[in-house]
């Protein structure tokens, strides 16, 4: 069981939307007050990425056999790979003091739901699946295949990310400033003086 902290923060949104480039401004304006909880994934490291920063590379036989040791707050199969968020993620960042940061896909929200940890969900969301699809492109890391089968669950997790009650707030990055503002005012709004009560009811359970 991971001990209680300050609320974690999860960015969730389709590939492509921006959580990642959020995040790092994030951890950039704020080095002492966030921490990167830092997920596993069985997907090859991308050019640049390092291992126990951007994520911990591991084999579908290790998450496995630790999934089965119950060492994960939640796992996703996504694009024919393996992510998830250990306990130990969480834990190593709640004891340095900061306020933990989940990067996250749709399953694993719904997991995480499920903890005592009651997250901050944020749902980063793209202008349009054509958008997406321009800056993946860009971007430039996925093949043709892959590429598709991110923007066929985009349009699912769109979808989803706009329900209401699934997320506490939904963030339209059409902007890069504009969308990096309003996660600020956002967390302004939720961390100060209020992140050690008890969980609001603007999201409720599955
Ligand atoms: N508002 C924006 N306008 C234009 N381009 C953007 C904007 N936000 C992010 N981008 C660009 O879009 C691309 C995808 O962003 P990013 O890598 O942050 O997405 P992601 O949601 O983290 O994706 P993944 O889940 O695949 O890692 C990047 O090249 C980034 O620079």
């Amino acid at each position: 069981m991971v001990q209680k902290g300050p609320r974690p923060l999860v960015l969730c949104g389709p590939s492509g939307s921006g959580k990642s480039t959020l995040l790092k401004m994030l951890l950039k304006e704020f080095p002492d007050r966030f921490g990167f909880s830092v997920s596993h994934t069985t997907r090859q490291p991308r050019p640049g990425e390092k291992h126990g920063v951007h994520y911990h590379y591991t084999s579908k036989e290790e998450m496995q056999a630790a999934i089965q040791r119950g060492e994960f707050l939640e796992t996703a199969t996504f694009s024919g790979n393996m992510y998830g968020t250990s306990k130990r993620a969480v834990e190593d960042v709640r004891r340095t003091g900061k306020i933990c940061v989940l990067d996250i896909e749709i399953e694993g929200v719904k997991q995480v739901k499920q903890t005592d940890l009651e997250p901050l969900l944020v749902f980063v969301m793209p202008p349009s699946v054509e958008e997406l699809e321009r800056r993946l492109r860009a971007r430039n890391t996925e093949n043709e295949a892959a590429l598709q089968k991110r923007l066929e669950t985009a349009r699912k997790e769109i979808e989803f990310g706009q329900m209401p009650g699934n997320f506490h707030i939904v963030i339209l990055n059409d902007n890069l400033d504009k969308a990096y503002s309003e996660l600020r005012d956002f967390i302004a709004q939720n961390f100060e003086d209020k992140n050690e009560g008890s969980q609001s009811d603007v999201c409720p359970e599955q």
